[in-house]
Formats: structure tokens, C-alpha cells, sequence
């Protein structure tokens, strides 16, 4: 999917909603666990609810894989069922050897089709630039990410031709020699919406994929206020407080009205802040 394409998505629905598949099986409605597959209907459901409100879907890989073949079919079967208009994420936050990651990328986005992949920077450009060979997908790097230990290396000092930085900073700024604001994103915290002005001087056009709203208790005000560009630039993840908002039979309906909540607050901060 194309920068344009994902924006007229948002202009669209007024929204700027990813919505979290982490399927965690202990926390599915009791009356799917007898169903053959109950991690792929509850996201079924959950999809078909929510499809109209958000334009990205953001499985974490964890909670899939942690089941063996299994979950890797669950996983498969919900990429079928999401709407081909919408963005999705495979958060799996790979990186390896260039042979390597060039293998994960083949998994990700010729296997399993998805759009995007987060990407961890530790291991530097030869580890990145493998996931950027294939066109219309997306690198979303961690950069400052909304854990409470990104304080160890994230935020540690780096001085670069006479300046300081966070290192966080640095993998903003230097990455972006590996790739454009077509094909590359950036993992920014909403627990660290007291650094997106920072992130936005350094990355004006870029997208950034924001978790922490919600379950984490980041601002969703503060994020969409600082972090707004011409094109909204932003993918807010929410994934506990919308897919387990009941976890009764009525839980497709409760997801609806949650997301619902959240995407028309995001109508008014689209009003409010979307350069015109
Ligand atoms: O910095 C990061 C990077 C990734 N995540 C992931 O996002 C979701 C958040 O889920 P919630 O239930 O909305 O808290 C989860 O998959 C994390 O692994 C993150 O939280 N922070």
C-alpha cells in the first residue's frame, strides 16, 4: 500500500485507528473454545466489527507463533478475512544478518502478504535494507518505544560532530539515508508523547506507528496535537482495551463500541489539528 493510498484511507474514515490482533487464547470468550480454530473467529469477528473504523491491523507475531503450525494457520486465515483496502502490520520486530532478514522479509510479505513489518535497528543498516527491496511494503524501525525500559539504551547520550542526541534520535535521523517516507515508518510510544515535537523536526513526513494508547494509559490528545503532519502521519495502536472491551458473546459489539469511541476522537483531532 502507497503513503496516498493509507492517507485517503484516513481522510475517509475519519480515522487513524490501528487495531492490535494480540489474541491471547486465555482471554477469548469461553463459548469459541470449542471451535476448531477459536483464535481465528474470535478475530473474525472482532474484524468484521471493527473493519469500518480503523485502517490498520497490527497482529503481534508472538501470539500467534507461541502456538506451533497452529497459530502460524490462525494467523494466515485472519490476513484473509482483513479488507483489502486496509493496512497491516506484522509486529515481529525482526532483524538478523542481511541473508537472514532477507528470508524473514520473504515470510512476512510474499508468504504471508503483509504490508509492513516493525523492524528493530540494533543491528544497523545491512540488517535493515533487506526488508526495503519489495515494493509498496513498509519498515516500520522501534525507535523510542513505549516500555519503561526504553530509558536504557534509547534514551542514552550520543555526541555527533560536536552535538548530543539520544540514541533514539540518531536511529531516526541515520535511517533515513536507507529509505524514504514511501516505505519506511517509526515506532514512537504514546507513554513518550513528550518527545514527538523532537521526532517530528527530525522526521516531518513520516508515519509513525504509535502503541500505548489505551491498556498502557498513553495520551491520545497529546499524541495526535504533536505528532499530526499534512498527511495525519500517525497509526495510534490499541489492542487489549478494544478486543477484550467484554469478553462475553457480546465481545464483537463491545470492540465496535470501543473502537467507535476512539475513532470519533480522532474525528475532531483531525479537525482540529490536519494542516488544511
Ligand atoms: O513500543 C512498543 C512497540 C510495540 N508494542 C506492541 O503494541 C501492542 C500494544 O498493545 P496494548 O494492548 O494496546 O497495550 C502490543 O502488541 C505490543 O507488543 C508496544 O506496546 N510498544
Amino acid at each position: 500500500m502507497t503513503r496516498q493510498e493509507l492517507f485517503d484511507q484516513i481522510q475517509r474514515k475519519r480515522s487513524y485507528l490501528c487495531i492490535g490482533l494480540d489474541t491471547d487464547i486465555k482471554k477469548i470468550p469461553p463459548h469459541l473454545l470449542q471451535l476448531e480454530d477459536p483464535i481465528f473467529e474470535f478475530n473474525r469477528q472482532i474484524i468484521e466489527a471493527t473493519s469500518d473504523l480503523c485502517v490498520a491491523y497490527k497482529p503481534n507475531i508472538a501470539f500467534y507463533e507461541a502456538h506451533g503450525p497452529k497459530g502460524w494457520v490462525s494467523l494466515a486465515r485472519t490476513l484473509e478475512v482483513i479488507p483489502k483496502d486496509i493496512f497491516t502490520i506484522a509486529d515481529a520486530k525482526r532483524g538478523d544478518i542481511g541473508n537472514t532478514s532477507e528470508l524473514y522479509a520473504r515470510a512476512f510479505f510474499d508468504q504471508l502478504t503483509f504490508d509492513s513489518l516493525t523492524v528493530a535497528p540494533y543491528m544497523g543498516v545491512d540488517s535493515v535494507t533487506p526488508f526495503l527491496q519489495f515494493p509498496n511494503k513498509w519498515v516500520i524501525l522501534l525507535a523510542l518505544t513505549s516500555n519503561p525500559g526504553h530509558d536504557d539504551f534509547q534514551m542514552l547520550s550520543v555526541v555527533s560532530e560536536g552535538k548530543s542526541y539520544f540514541m533514539f534520535e540518531k536511529v531516526i535521523q541515520n535511517s533515513q539515508a536507507w529509505a524514504t517516507a514511501d516505505n519506511m515508518m517509526y515506532v514512537i510510544g504514546a507513554t513518550r508523547h513528550d518527545y514527538i515535537e523532537r521526532v517530528r523536526e527530525i522526521a516531518p513526513d513520516h508515519f509513525l506507528l504509535v502503541p500505548g494508547v489505551g491498556a498502557q494509559g498513553g495520551d491520545l490528545g497529546e499524541v495526535s496535537r504533536y505528532g499530526m503532519n499534512k498527511q495525519c502521519g500517525l497509526l495510534v495502536n490499541s489492542a487489549r482495551q478494544i478486543i477484550y472491551a467484554s469478553q462475553g458473546e457480546d465481545f464483537a459489539e463491545k470492540a465496535r463500541a470501543a473502537a467507535l469511541a476512539v475513532q470519533q476522537e480522532m474525528d475532531r483531532y483531525l479537525n482540529e489539528y490536519l494542516p488544511r
